[in-house]
């Protein structure tokens, strides 16, 4: 009867009172350079300690320059957020991946690489896309700067229960589609708001036959319609995903582990508060064109009409999602001209999207005016890029091969979008002035991205 959610949930309720949220435990604690520096403050002020040091895995992310590694950082403001960092993890004894580490990158990254993301775990951290790790079978969420305060101080987090929510992918994804297009069929079927205040489970073929960088992406993308997590059951690829990385259990206790892991399932009766079925035969590559997530369209459709729309609220959204797109109603998606092109991130910055975008860009150039960067999603996807040739293949594409960070997926560092500029994006936010100020934001996938630096306009990589 429980499902995969209340499996875990139940396994780590420490404190049941009524009428109060449950107390958690929390098996990993994830820390970052923007959400950490008053928490640590904090627990200092108080006198406090980390309760589990051990637990508790940091990285600074989303301030870092991706073009050098120059300190001090020609920002101050990210100069001070980085030094806090450095002087928080030193001084309470916690795991930290420094600027200067290879291991460094985006946090969501950086931990499931490490093989600090374990099945039917909790794991926290001041970050909305903490929702990744649900690709492990783990019940992960984003919390605010207090909480990480309190998840530093006690290891446990006070969370009321939320609803469940089952979303079954049926029909088979077509050839050179990928995560990120179920992803944003997914939101833009029950728009950027329709999964509001639930967890959420991924199940189906197409959900199985995902890789687990495609599962991270799938799983990432679950908080842009207002979930605050998305699962994905543990299986053989999630095993053999996790082997032999560095925080990964090892012998006798990987063998244990892996026969606990095995019964992360929910039951065949399990009951779910909401159930959606998103399907996926003839889906197109999918891309956004508004100033949502799930204002999304195949890649041969056109600009909606507002005028056309029945619900006054959708109606309302698309007038201010065109205006400040610089767009008008029928036009052509492919049409649209791209200024910029930006793969990375925590959503698709991983190997097998830079695999993916490679594929479309050998031999190829990017389009004239078009500027165009790959941001690995860490140091040690990065290397790894290197050592097949990949950054070859977009270098002599004309692609900027970058070091690891946020970098243009968020305007916190100096990749930014400037201002009206169009961007085909493989982030996971199209938020007004998300990438820069009035800077203009198509998400779409890996290869949709490769193909639109290609042409010169948003593309199809299978058509290109
Ligand atoms: C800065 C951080 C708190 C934020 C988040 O919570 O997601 C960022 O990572 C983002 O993607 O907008
Ligand atoms: S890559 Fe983007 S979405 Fe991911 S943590 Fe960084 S800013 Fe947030």
């Amino acid at each position: 009867m429980p499902s995969l959610i209340d499996k875990i949930w139940d396994a780590h309720v420490v404190l049941r009172e009524p009428g109060r949220p449950a107390l958690l435990y929390v098996d990993r604690h994830l820390v970052h350079e923007v959400t950490s520096p008053q928490a640590f403050q904090g627990l200092r002020l108080a006198g406090r300690r980390v309760r589990r040091p051990d637990l508790t895995f940091a990285v600074c992310d989303h301030v870092v320059p991706t073009d050098s590694r120059q300190r001090p950082l020609a920002d101050q403001v990210a100069e001070t957020q980085l030094a806090a960092l450095e002087q928080n993890a030193a001084q309470f004894g916690v795991t930290f991946f420094g600027m200067e580490d290879p291991r460094q990158g985006v946090i969501h990254v950086v931990m499931a690489e490490q093989g600090v993301i374990l099945p039917g775990a909790t794991v926290f951290c001041g970050d909305s896309h903490t929702a990744t790790h649900g690709a492990f079978g783990a019940l992960a969420f984003g919390v605010g700067t207090s909480e990480v305060e309190h998840i530093l101080a006690t290891q446990t987090l006070a969370q009321a229960k939320p609803k469940s929510m089952a979303v079954r992918f049926v029909g088979q994804l077509p050839a050179g589609l990928s995560a990120k297009d179920m992803a944003l069929a997914f939101i833009g079927q029950v728009g950027a708001a329709g999964g509001t205040g639930h967890l959420v489970e991924y199940m189906g073929p197409a959900v199985e036959a995902l890789s687990m960088e495609g599962r991270m992406t799938l799983c990432n993308m679950s908080v842009e319609c207002g979930a605050k997590a998305g699962l994905v059951a543990p299986d053989q690829t999630t095993f053999d995903y996790l082997q032999g990385r560095p925080f990964a259990p090892k012998g006798a206790d990987w063998d244990e582990a892996v026969a606990c892991w095995r019964a992360l399932k929910s039951d065949a009766d399990a009951v779910f508060d909401a159930e959606v079925v998103v399907d996926l035969s003839g889906l197109e590559p999918q891309v956004t064109w508004g100033i949502n997530p799930g204002q999304a369209t195949g890649l041969s459709g056109r600009v909606p009409d507002p005028a056309a729309m029945a619900d006054p609220e959708q109606q309302r959204a698309a007038i201010k999602a065109l205006a400040y797109m610089g767009l008008e109603p029928g036009q052509k998606i492919a049409d649209l001209a791209v200024d910029y092109v930006f793969i990375g991130s925590c959503t698709n910055g991983r190997i097998q999207d830079l695999r993916a975008a490679a594929a479309v860009v050998k031999g190829r150039k990017v389009a004239p005016g078009v500027t165009a960067l790959v941001v690995p999603g860490s140091g040690l996807v990065r290397a790894q890029a290197e050592a097949e040739g990949l950054d070859r293949v977009f270098i002599e594409a004309g692609f900027q091969w970058r070091l690891a960070g946020c970098s243009m997926c968020l305007a916190m560092n100096p990749d930014v979008l400037p201002s009206g500029k169009r961007c085909a994006s493989t982030s996971n936010r199209n938020f007004e002035d998300r990438q820069g100020r009035g800077g203009r934001t198509h998400l779409c996938s890996p290869a949709t991205a490769a193909a639109s630096a290609i042409a010169g306009r948003l593309a199809d990589a299978r058509t290109l």
